[in-house]
């Protein structure tokens, strides 16, 4: 418990890594309306380790950024070592996702998939825990089995987990299917391991804080979507969704970050607003933006439409504008986003299955395919191509595997032969784009100039 209590500070209020969405500006946001301990996005540990610049922009940070955890996923003890070795100096501890449960997961052999592979898991986490000076903590989801979920749970702590947290909800619980978390498995699991336990899921608001808390006698707990809907949900407050997307919008000018992230993180600050059929064209002008100059404009037309409303000067109508008759709060309030239970999914999907009018879709050897394949089939098909480029692609094969040649590749390799060609040689690669030669030249220079300077602010 030293390490939750004096390393940590013993948080309480935690917000969850969450790719694309938990970047330094977002972390800064949200410290700042009562986050106790934040997370990096799951960063990939072999990318982490072949790549300088991914590396520098993931461990972006900053003194206020504190206590922070970086997220790896892989599943090759060395490989994660090395990448934690490297991001050490930079954190309180280091996470190994094992709760993904996404597709890209499963190609990749990592989080959720590795839930049944506990000899490669205690190898990972043994090896770390020797390997770094900092304690290393896992995030898991629940198997369906309470017994087998509490084995798990007393596996990772025995084999150097210094603390755990519990999603509670199996790695079939995604998507429409996502339901209620099970807080009885969390407090299983308290009852069955020494170490400290943060309990994931169903927190929307303050008082699911405390309730859990009481409930189950975790020592934190960690929130995903409540805190993108409501990045104050720690304070117990409902914001007009423009007093946090304003701040986070300045913090984005002195920490950036991809525009896809903004444009996500505005899309789920104003959701309630944006839902409301009569402001269709500013949900299509959000989705179009792509400069802070374009956000900056958004959120300010945004509050100058509600503040009226906000401030009393006008009544509001929950009745007169669709879409909103359901909600506790006026729609341009921060509030949780409330995802309908999976048996309505389902009981949607049996009813589409029955529907003799459903559509099938096939490809174009009469195997089935989803709808969305389709899609991409069709999106395929109508994309214009340069009668030459094919001609050359369909006569020529890379030089080590089966894919298509790379047209201008130097080294005539397709692209992921060219990319670890480049890595292991040291080479850049116009064709495909690929700096590695001269990014790691850069990094070498950037990393002498400040050693030079002695101008480093490191987290440590
Ligand atoms: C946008 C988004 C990105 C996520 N990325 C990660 C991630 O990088 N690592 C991880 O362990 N979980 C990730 N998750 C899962 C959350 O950390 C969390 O376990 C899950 O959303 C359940 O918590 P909630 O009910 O509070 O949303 C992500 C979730 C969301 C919504």
């Amino acid at each position: 418990m030293n390490f939750w209590k004096e390393t940590l500070g013993a948080p309480t209020k935690i917000v969850a890594p969450m790719v694309d969405a938990s970047e330094l500006a977002w972390r800064l946001l949200s410290r700042g309306y009562g986050a106790q301990l934040c997370y990096t996005p799951m960063l990939h540990s072999s990318i982490f380790c072949k790549d300088p610049k991914y590396r520098k922009e993931a461990l972006a940070s900053c003194a206020e950024d504190k206590p922070l955890i970086v997220q790896f996923c892989g599943n090759d003890a060395k490989t994660m070592l090395e990448a934690a070795l490297l991001a050490e100096d930079y954190c309180c501890a280091i996470d190994i996702n094992l709760g993904c449960p996404q597709a890209i997961a499963k190609r990749g052999n990592y989080g959720a998939f590795l839930e049944d592979k506990w000899n490669l898991l205690q190898d990972i986490v043994s090896t770390l825990s020797k390997g770094v000076k900092v304690p290393i903590t896992c995030k898991i989801r629940i198997f369906a089995d309470l017994d087998k979920t509490i084995r798990y749970a007393k596996m990772l702590e025995s084999a150097g987990c210094s603390m755990l947290t519990v999603h509670g909800r199996t790695k079939e619980q995604k998507g429409p299917l996502t339901g209620i978390a099970d807080w009885s498995y969390v407090k299983a699991v308290r009852n069955a391991i020494k170490i400290p336990l943060i309990s994931n899921g169903n927190i929307q608001c303050i008082q699911d804080l405390n309730r859990c808390i009481e409930e189950t006698q975790v020592q934190g707990v960690m929130s995903a979507e409540g805190n993108l809907y409501n990045p104050a949900i720690f304070l117990g407050e409902n914001p007009p969704a423009w007093e946090p997307a304003l701040k986070y919008l300045d913090l984005v000018d002195i920490y950036p970050c991809p525009t896809s992230f903004v444009r996500g993180h505005l899309f789920k600050l104003f959701h309630h607003v944006l839902a409301i059929p009569n402001n269709n064209n500013l949900r299509i002008q959000l989705g179009a933006a792509n400069t802070m100059g374009d956000f900056k404009k958004i959120v300010t037309h945004l509050r100058e439409m509600y503040i009226c409303y906000h401030e009393g000067r006008e009544k509001w109508d929950p009745m007169t504008e669709e879409g909103t008759e359901n909600l506790i709060l006026p729609p341009w309030l921060c509030q949780s986003y409330m995802r309908s239970p999976p048996e309505e999914h389902l009981q949607k999907t049996a009813v589409d299955n029955c529907n003799e009018h459903k559509r099938h879709y096939e490809d174009s050897d009469g195997n089935p395919i989803s709808r969305k394949r389709m899609k991409k089939l069709r999106r395929i098909a109508r994309r214009p191509e340069k009668p030459e480029m094919l001609a050359s692609r369909s006569l020529e094969r890379c030089s080590l595997c089966a894919n298509p040649l790379g047209s201008k590749c130097e080294y005539k390799l397709c692209k992921k032969c060219c990319k670890d060609k480049c890595f292991t040689e040291n080479l850049d690669c116009e064709g495909h784009r690929i700096l590695v030669k001269t990014r790691r030249e850069m990094a070498q220079y950037f990393s002498k100039k400040r050693s030079d300077t002695d101008a480093v602010t490191c987290v440590s």
